[in-house]
């Protein structure tokens, strides 16, 4: 059996805890359904399994957070996003809550739908690692979407697909309720981002990543090195 004591982490002050950290959202994209998922791997035992199997001592609020407070009665379109207020709203108290689980040297694991939770979890464990380590955050993003359009550049509109663009300041908003409130210490540089499984990239995303020079593996490179 694999043990957290097998493993000697380099950055984790606490390897042998596991902060949980549980989100259930879907406005980042137009589909309900994807805010089940958390509920679903904890009722069929992933926390479980972490603790027994694992042995990780977990620290969890037993919450699986839907953030309905936090939901606006309006919200209208901003720059082409859809649901700007609802999402940068989720992704910010997501930010505290993984920056809180993140300072204490433990590794987080956060469960979520849709993507653009990536706002917050990047984000808060960018600025603990700052804090923590006085270095930039690595960040391997293991997808089949790069999810890096700004909102110019988005064809759909939902956030679910600008993540990254937010996360490296290549999308900028100086309004504080719509992503303004992600500081430079949140941030992440596009020289320590690689991206590996891409398989659907939009053409503007195309664009992005050759501009800034962006690593990555595609499904196809892929293929080739175990072909
Ligand atoms: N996390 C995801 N499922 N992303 C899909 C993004 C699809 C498309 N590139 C868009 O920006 O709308």
């Amino acid at each position: 059996m694999t043990t957290t004591s097998m493993i000697q982490p380099k950055f984790l002050t606490k390897p042998d805890e596991l902060g949980v950290v549980a989100v259930g959202f879907s406005g980042g994209q137009c589909k309900p359904g994807v805010d089940a998922a958390p509920s679903a791997l904890i009722s069929s035992g992933l926390l479980t399994q972490l603790h027994e199997e694992l042995g990780y001592n977990l620290n969890h609020d037993n919450t699986v957070h839907s953030y309905k407070e936090l939901m606006p009665q309006n919200d209208p379109d901003y720059r082409g996003m859809k649901n700007p207020l609802a999402v940068s709203a989720v992704t910010q108290k997501l930010s505290e809550q993984v920056y809180n689980q993140a300072k204490e040297g433990r590794c987080v694991l956060t469960l979520g739908g849709d993507h653009s939770i990536a706002i917050g979890t990047i984000s808060g464990t960018a600025k603990a690692i700052r804090e923590r380590l006085g270095r930039e955050m690595a960040v391997i993003w293991v997808d089949a979407h790069a999810d890096i359009n700004t909102p110019e550049s988005s064809e759909s509109g939902n956030i679910h697909g600008m993540p990254v663009a937010f996360l490296t300041g290549l999308a900028e908003e100086k309004r504080e309720d719509i992503f303004g409130w992600i500081k430079d210490d949140n941030k992440i540089s596009v020289k320590k981002l690689v991206y590996i499984g891409l398989r659907d990239i939009d053409r503007g995303e195309k664009k992005i990543l050759r501009e800034n020079g962006i690593k990555a593996f595609s499904m196809h490179d892929i293929d080739r090195q175990v072909a």
